[in-house]
């Protein structure tokens, strides 16, 4: 081929290309959900407009110094003239909005970014704008078009386990960022939230996600109920190794079977694991996380007033098993124990304070007052107002719950996706295969009797 001919090919060549990624990019287009199309124009507009939008935001510096093109090609007697820069950006989309990647330049860097979001929001029409550092002279920019809190979502269980046992999936936050819970060495959590907000949809929706794995085990203590057939529970408890209702004995023998189950592991845990913490070598078949459920969790703290036998009773057995679930909260942790305390109000009456103030992570759903806030999410919230669960009474905010942020400080609001009831009962009955008594595999493990088992009112199969 002479050069005349590369000369004649080439626009024929470059056209096609052209061509060929405008038609990929058309049916991408095609192929996207509706919300996703309008961000793949939004995308458009923000690319189109940047440069512009970025100069009028003083996004830019001007660079004095010729370049040595520059200089080379300026005229004899001319000056080269000043360039002025702005950063680059790179775009992606997802059915939420936009996310901008871009580079810093000398002084327009991450504060000044942050400084510009909000009018990046009004220039882009977005709900929100956030700015974070990426790498070095690298940011991320998220563009949400809506308020990802306030739209709904429905989690199908996939059924596989997760390959991540340490860290589940919660939803996604206010930049429809998605929010995992780190599980690892995590001894207690408690859900707050006024009723009919999502807490026990919240709980059920974990349970489902980690079934499908041996290395999981569960307990529940649902105070709302009687027996396992009734209430919120009824599908998932053939997934659960032990049940309890209301009745407080019942709930004190399972709490005394796990506190023996915890004792049994904390003395075992190096001559069986070879390490002191089970989130070394993490949960497996014959040594699981257990998670124990504990619903309505004041129904079996209340205090009881009254000099009666029976009312007496009720006292006793109601202050054994806050020292009882004390005990797992403060031990529990590295054996591979955690217990998830979900109740509407996290005041001192429904939690006692000194199980309450051992769990690292707190969550809440809508809450009536501030003193219920703080109850819930500790004295830090009344300096986030924003992120505070006060605001968050409305229907529309039905499963969006406030957590203490992870790794960093503040806190995180997150919209969790519903789990149909129907989809987690068939979860429950696909794994119940995989329930076992965690003492019990315990006791394989073990030589010599097996260890008791106190009695529990343990589900039929
Ligand atoms: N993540 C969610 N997304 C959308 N709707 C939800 C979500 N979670 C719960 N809901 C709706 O709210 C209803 C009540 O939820 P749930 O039973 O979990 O509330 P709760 O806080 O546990 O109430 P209670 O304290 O009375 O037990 C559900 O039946 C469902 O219709």
């Amino acid at each position: 081929m002479n050069p005349e001919h590369v000369v004649e090919v080439a626009p024929i060549i470059v056209g096609a290309a052209l061509a060929l990624i405008h038609l990929v990019s058309l049916a991408r287009y095609i192929a996207a959900d509706r919300e996703t199309r309008a961000s793949i124009r939004q995308a458009f507009r923000i690319r189109r407009g940047w440069t512009r939008l970025a100069k009028m935001q003083g996004l830019s510096v001007t660079d004095r110094t010729p370049t040595l093109l520059a200089s080379l090609t300026t005229k004899q007697g001319q000056t080269p003239q000043p360039r002025e820069l702005t950063p680059t950006i790179k775009t992606a989309v997802d059915r939420y909005g936009v996310i901008v990647t871009t580079n810093t330049l000398p002084r327009v860097g991450l504060d000044e970014m942050q400084k510009a979001a909000p009018h990046l929001a009004n220039a882009w029409r977005c709900a929100r704008v956030s700015v974070t550092p990426l790498a070095p002279g690298r940011l991320r920019i998220r563009a949400v078009r809506s308020d990802p809190l306030t739209l709904p979502t429905t989690l199908r269980p996939s059924g596989q386990a997760p390959e991540d046992l340490g860290s589940w999936d919660l939803g996604v936050d206010e930049y429809a960022e998605a929010v995992a819970l780190r599980m690892a060495n995590i001894p207690g959590i408690t859900v707050a939230g006024l009723p009919g907000y999502g807490k026990t949809s919240l709980i059920n929706g974990l349970v489902c996600r980690m079934a499908p794995s041996d290395a999981m085990q569960f307990a529940v203590a649902d105070g709302k109920v009687s027996t396992a057939d009734e209430g919120d529970y009824a599908d998932m408890v053939k997934r659960c190794f032990a049940f309890v209702g209301d009745d407080l004995a019942h709930a004190n023998g399972l709490f005394k079977k796990l506190v023996e189950l915890r004792r049994e592991r904390s003395s075992n845990v190096r001559r069986l694991l070879g390490v002191a913490n089970m989130w070394h070598v993490g949960p497996s078949a014959a040594w699981p996380l257990v998670v124990l459920i504990i619903d309505e969790a004041h129904t079996y703290f209340r205090d009881y007033k009254g000099s009666d036998a029976a009312t007496k009773r009720l006292a006793a057995l109601s202050a054994e098993n806050a020292r009882l679930v004390e005990d797992l909260v403060k031990k529990g942790r590295s054996v591979g124990i955690v217990v998830i305390l979900a109740t509407q109000k996290a005041t001192g009456d429904a939690i006692p304070t000194f199980i309450r103030d051992v769990c690292p992570v707190g969550l809440s759903f809508a809450q009536k007052t501030a003193e219920a806030a703080v109850a819930a999410l500790g004295e830090d919230i009344r300096n986030w107002p924003d992120a505070n669960p006060i605001n968050l009474q409305d229907p529309a905010y039905v499963g969006v719950a406030s957590m203490v942020s992870q790794g960093r400080a503040g806190f995180t609001r997150v919209r969790m996706p519903y789990v149909a009831d129907a989809d987690a009962a068939t979860v429950a009955a696909n794994t119940a295969r995989l329930t076992a008594d965690p003492v019990e595999l315990l006791s394989r493990m073990l030589p010599g009797p097996p260890l008791s088992k106190d009695a529990t009112n343990v589900p039929a199969s």
